[in-house]
C-alpha cells in the first residue's frame, strides 16, 4: 500500500485541492495523510479520506518526518510558498531534509507533482515496495 502526503502552504491550498480532485482516481486507493488545515480543504473538496496530523506551524510537519524517518511515507506532495516567509521555517527545512535523507520522492512545485503523479499511477513507483521489504528492523 503507497502512502502519500499532502501538505500546502496557504497561498498554495487551491491548488493542492485542484489537484487532488484532477487525481482523485490515483489516490483513491492510496493510504493518505495530511497537515491539517490542508487536509480538511482536500476532504471538503473531494471524497478522499486522509489522516490528518496538527496544523504545520503547530507540528504537523514534524509529525510527517516522523513517517518519513520511518521509512512509512512513499510521496510527499508539500506544494509551498516560496515567497512568504513561514513561522515554522525550521520544520519545513527539516521534513525535506528527511526526504533526502531517505531518497522519498518529494515534489514541491504543481509540475513536479503532476509528474509524480503520473509516474505513481504508471506503476513507476513499484520499487518502493521492494525497499519496504527490505527495511531493516522498523515496524
Ligand atoms: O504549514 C503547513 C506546511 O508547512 C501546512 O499546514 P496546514 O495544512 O495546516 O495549513
Amino acid at each position: 500500500m503507497m502512502n502519500i502526503a499532502f501538505i500546502a502552504h496557504d497561498r498554495k491550498k487551491e491548488d493542492i485541492v485542484n489537484l487532488a480532485i484532477a487525481y482523485e482516481h490515483v489516490f483513491m486507493d492510496k493510504k493518505l495523510y495530511s497537515t491539517g488545515t490542508t487536509g480538511a480543504r482536500i476532504m471538503e473538496s473531494t471524497n478522499l479520506n486522509i489522516h490528518r496530523f496538527l496544523s504545520g506551524p503547530l507540528g504537523g510537519d514534524q509529525q510527517i518526518g516522523a513517517l518519513i524517518a520511518q521509512n512509512e511515507m512513499d510521496l510527499v506532495i508539500f506544494l509551498r510558498d516560496p515567497l512568504m516567509a513561514q513561522p515554522h521555517e525550521p520544520d519545513i527545512t527539516a521534513l525535506l531534509r528527511l526526504c533526502d535523507v531517505h531518497g522519498i520522492p518529494v515534489a514541491t512545485n504543481m509540475a513536479t507533482a503532476e509528474i509524480l503523479i503520473r509516474a505513481l499511477d504508471r506503476g513507476d513507483f513499484a520499487w518502493r515496495e521492494l525497499v519496504e521489504q527490505n527495511k531493516p528492523g522498523l515496524a
